[in-house]
């Protein structure tokens, strides 16, 4: 079954469209089931932080499980940053984990921010408040070079966007 990636900066709509997905191809009589970069940070992942490192062992802890309910007859949504290219090719060898990214100008990204990070990026150093290392600001996002789809999440409504994932998927 379908072993979908997604990357993206935080805000640009994976969880939203994960969520939209899975409720959609249910509706259908599939299985998904959506593997959350926040949500398993507090559970499995708790022990790790935002290192080049962190986010490695990260992603390969969410695959490892999403390969397991693939190998199910599943469709696995893994909802995580995911930003660096080499990890996600990785998985993309070792599940054959197809790629969307789900792309959003970040000018969007800002006036969205719908968990303060952005602002808290952006305060002065020194700040108590202050992130440095918000992915896309302070820290590294690589562009995916060749994606299995693109989503323009401010270009698109949910709608338009999660309409795109779907037939994408039941054409897989
Ligand atoms: N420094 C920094 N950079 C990026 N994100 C941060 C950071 N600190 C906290 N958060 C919150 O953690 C969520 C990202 O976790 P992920 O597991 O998806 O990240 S990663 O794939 O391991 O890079 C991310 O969730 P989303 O907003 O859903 O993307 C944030 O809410
Ligand atoms: N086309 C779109 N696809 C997904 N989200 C969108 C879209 N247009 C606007 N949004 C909004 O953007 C926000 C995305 O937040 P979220 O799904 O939590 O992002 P992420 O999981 O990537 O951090 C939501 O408030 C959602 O309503």
């Amino acid at each position: 079954m379908p072993f979908i990636q997604f990357t993206g900066l935080s805000g640009a709509g994976k969880s939203t469209l994960a969520n939209q997905v899975k409720k959609a191809l249910t509706q259908k009589g599939h299985q998904v089931e959506v593997i959350d970069g926040d949500v398993f940070r507090q559970t499995l992942c708790k022990d790790l932080g935002f290192s080049k490192e962190d986010r490695h062992e990260n992603i390969r802890r969410l695959s490892f499980v999403a390969s397991l309910l693939s190998n199910h007859g599943i469709i696995v949504i893994v909802a995580a940053i995911n930003p660096y290219d080499k990890v996600r090719e990785e998985m993309r060898e070792k599940y054959q984990a197809k790629t969307v990214w789900i792309n959003c100008e970040l000018e969007t990204l800002q006036e969205r921010d719908t968990k303060g990070l952005y602002r808290r990026a952006a305060l002065p150093e020194g700040h108590p408040e202050k992130l440095h290392n918000l992915t896309g600001i302070g820290d590294t996002y690589e562009i995916p070079p060749n994606p299995d789809l693109i989503i323009h999440s401010h270009l698109e409504n949910i709608e338009e966007s999660s309409q795109k994932l779907i037939n994408f998927i039941l054409n897989l």
